[in-house]
């Protein structure tokens, strides 16, 4: 008997495959709106400044397989395909979805690589599959937030302790860990959206599960908008807390996203480094989730919960 296909669909940022989709890329982040040349000239030097182009498609790419071998290989009751669905550039989520009615498929799963939950974020990746899905009456079942699954929490204890280990003591003993996600509008805790809640959480089980009773909560990489966005901003707390506290070592862990890409590789290691930097503060900065096995072997976990629950 034939083993029932299950359609996995994988959902994420997205990113600019070169640099002539940057500029569709932007536009559509914004909505639609074109940015000016200058908006388009700044985020082109971002780039530049990680190598030119983001990693994050491939390593997006990898995550997605990792996640559908790893799905295949602890249970045999059905066989998940991978189906990569982006927020902001091909394959969008929606093209997606249509291959899943293309190829048949009746029954899908979709996760979001981002683990807490906001109306900005996992609602409109997962409102835009719903909608879609509804429309091939492919039965869709969502992943809402996995930001505390116990081996998550364990990945960052598991990276935050190595890089503690590595400090000579005088760090060690003058740290700051400084836990952060994206940046939103403040509007949103009006709407009582969970997401600053469940940074916190975040933190405090990764503080709790290190050890470690020196930590902050930051946010990073807010948007170029008028209206109020989430803080304080990890560069400026940063400055606040060595004026303070006067810590000499502060460690990065941007648990908000799970890959190497821009948002990290120019925002933290970038940035922040350029603030420890003038203020002689040693810069440290855990390894990222990628596809390491304890990450994909936790999305599995919760995906598996998802198409029982
Ligand atoms: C919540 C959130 C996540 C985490 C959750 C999730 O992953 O979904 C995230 C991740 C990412 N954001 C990314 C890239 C960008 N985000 C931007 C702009 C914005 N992000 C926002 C939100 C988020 N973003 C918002 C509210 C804006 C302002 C829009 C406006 O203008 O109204 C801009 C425009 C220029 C700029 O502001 O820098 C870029 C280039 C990349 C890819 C990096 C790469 O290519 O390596 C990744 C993973
Ligand atoms: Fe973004």
């Amino acid at each position: 008997m034939a083993t029932k296909k299950i359609g996995l669909l994988v959902m994420a940022y997205g990113t600019p495959y070169k640099e002539e989709d940057l500029e569709r890329y932007y536009t559509h982040i914004r909505h639609g709106r074109k940015p000016s040349e200058e908006a388009i000239e700044d985020l082109r030097s971002r780039y530049e400044a990680i190598g030119g182009i983001s990693p994050l498609a491939r390593i997006t790419r990898e995550q997605g397989e990792a996640l559908e071998a790893k799905l295949n290989e602890v249970q045999d009751d059905v066989q998940f395909k991978l189906y990569l669905g982006l927020k902001h550039i091909d394959p969008f989520i929606e093209d997606a979805v249509q291959q899943m009615a293309k190829d048949g498929i009746k029954e899908a799963v979709s996760i979001v690589l981002a683990p807490h939950y906001s109306t900005f974020s996992i609602k409109s990746y997962n409102g835009r599959a719903k909608e879609e899905a509804a429309k091939h009456g492919i039965e869709l079942k969502s992943v809402v937030d996995w930001y505390n699954e116990p081996g998550f929490i364990d990945y960052w204890v598991e990276q935050v302790n190595k890089v503690y280990g590595s400090m000579p003591e005088e760090d060690r003993d003058n740290a700051c860990l400084v836990v952060s996600a994206h940046s939103l509008p403040e509007k949103i805790i009006q709407d009582g959206d969970p997401y600053p809640d469940q940074l916190k959480e975040t933190a405090d089980l990764i503080a709790k599960g290190a050890g470690i009773k020196d930590y902050e909560i930051g946010w990073q990489s807010e948007g170029n908008t008028p209206e109020p966005w989430l803080g304080p901003d990890v560069q400026d707390l940063t400055r606040d807390l060595f004026e303070q506290k006067g810590y000499q070592a502060f460690v990065y862990a941007p648990v908000g996203f799970v890959s190497d890409h821009l948002e990290v590789l120019y925002d933290n290691d970038v940035e922040c480094k350029d603030v420890c930097d003038d203020i002689q503060a040693s810069y440290y900065r855990p390894e990222m989730p990628n596809t390491h096995p304890k990450f994909i072997s936790t999305l599995s976990k919760v995906v598996l919960d998802t198409l029982k629950g």
